[in-house]
């Protein structure tokens, strides 16, 4: 276990935030976030443990994967011990729930997100009956949804998948917290912490489905009933509204090598790390832990500094989607993102719901080119010229490529 180097603040325009609580260098890694829930990209499900994370590394021969125990070939493990451990823990609820989940739509974004909630509900159980808590879960249920600004075709998309996944909750989880049928509402009740979005949330056409689920668990057809399985259903669908503004995605050079750009191979989320804000100008980078080391394990993100920074200063991550990688790929959208103040902004507009109120966009705003975020291009970008990956470091302080992994 690591120390982390931050804590956390509030900041007027952004909410929550991260801050560093001492001086610290480049290179320095800030902090080891673990996850609350993770689950393989449903595209690389064949070849990533869905219990350990790790990656099968061994593409002309791939190995030999683990089904699970009901041969229902949605998860592939590495070893007996991780089947044993994930059944245990996740895949005993979940196994005869796949199916449903997976031919939610033929998007892989929409199952990897729907498989993500489920898990973060799964989870949720645990933490209920204290069986496996983790870290800091009482963060997850209070992140920010946004719940209001998606797209209506977006807002349609989370209702269907909002509605599999209370069933979930109600067929498959909430049994295992109850003694007799007397406990149920009380139990739908509580499973979910209450969230004031989700007294804002109207789903629409939820009548033929809520007596659906009102028969399907023999449950009172009455006005209490309706109402708390109504409820639970807007919270489910606030948790994947989280899940869109929050998650963390995993990318790796395994599969294609390290002239090519990487991969995503899982999802998750991070409860704490989830507080690190926007910048257009980052002094924080990450790279997720695709190895067990002594300090981390597969499936956490360890987050580091790119630049200088002072005790008390705010920790900025850039979430624009290969915001560096443009440099390498020469994309035609490279100078819109890079240059472009108003553009980048309309682009975090769109995407994350919210006026970015970093301190380049403040300058840029003012007419003040800001220049410093290209330091990190100088200073991180692999020195192979055939590479696309960037530098990262390592507890032993030497930084290394991610990707081809010459040393700097
Ligand atoms: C992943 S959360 C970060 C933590 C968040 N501040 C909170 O209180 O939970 C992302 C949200 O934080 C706010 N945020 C992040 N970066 C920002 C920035 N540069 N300017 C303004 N708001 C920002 C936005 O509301 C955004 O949707």
């Amino acid at each position: 276990m690591t120390e982390n180097k931050v804590n956390l603040a509030f900041k007027e325009q952004k909410g929550r935030c991260l801050i560093t609580n001492q001086n610290v260098s480049q290179g320095d890694i800030l902090l080891v976030s673990k996850p609350y829930a993770i689950v393989p990209s449903i595209t690389k499900k064949n070849d990533i443990c869905a219990n350990c994370i790790c990656i099968s590394k061994h593409q002309t021969h791939p190995r030999e994967m683990i089904v699970c125990r009901k041969s229902c070939h949605h998860v592939f493990y590495c070893s007996n011990k991780c089947e044993q451990q994930h059944w245990e823990k996740f895949h005993q609820y979940e196994c005869s729930f796949l199916d449903k989940v997976c031919a939610l739509q033929d998007n892989d974004y929409v199952i990897n997100y729907a498989l993500l909630v489920m898990r973060m509900l799964t989870q949720r159980l645990h933490d209920i009956l204290n069986t496996s808590p983790t870290v800091s879960s009482e963060d997850v249920w209070t992140m920010l949804s946004h719940f209001d600004e998606f797209t209506k075709e977006k807002k349609n998309e989370f209702e269907t998948v909002a509605k599999i996944l209370t069933e979930y909750i109600l067929v498959k989880l909430i049994p295992h917290l109850i003694k007799d049928s007397h406990e149920f509402i009380g139990s739908i009740q509580s499973f979910l912490p209450d969230h004031t979005d989700a007294k804002k949330v109207e789903i629409n056409n939820s009548d033929q489905w809520l007596s659906q689920m009102i028969h399907l668990c023999l449950l009172f057809n009455d006005d209490t009933t309706i109402k708390v399985v109504k409820y639970l259903l807007n919270k489910v669908y606030i948790v994947i509204c989280m899940e869109e503004v929050n998650s963390f995605f995993h990318r790796t050079f395994v599969y294609d090598g390290y002239s090519q750009p990487p991969h995503v191979y899982a999802l998750g989320v991070y409860p704490f790390a989830t507080f690190i804000n926007h910048s257009c100008s980052p002094n924080v980078e990450r790279f997720s832990a695709e190895e067990d080391g002594t300090k981390f394990h597969m499936g956490d993100i360890v987050f580091f500094a790119t630049h200088l920074m002072k005790q008390g200063e705010e920790l900025g991550l850039s979430y624009l989607k290969g915001q560096y990688d443009l440099y390498i790929k020469d994309q035609v959208n490279a100078d819109e993102i890079i240059n472009s103040q108003v553009n980048r902004k309309q682009r975090i507009k769109n995407e994350y719901f919210f006026d970015c109120e970093c301190t380049r966009c403040l300058n840029e705003s003012k007419g003040e080119l800001d220049k410093s975020f290209m330091n990190f291009v100088k200073e991180f970008k692999c020195t192979n010229l055939k590479c696309q990956g960037w530098f990262i470091p390592s507890f032993e302080k030497q930084m290394y490529c991610e990707a081809c992994k010459i040393s700097r």
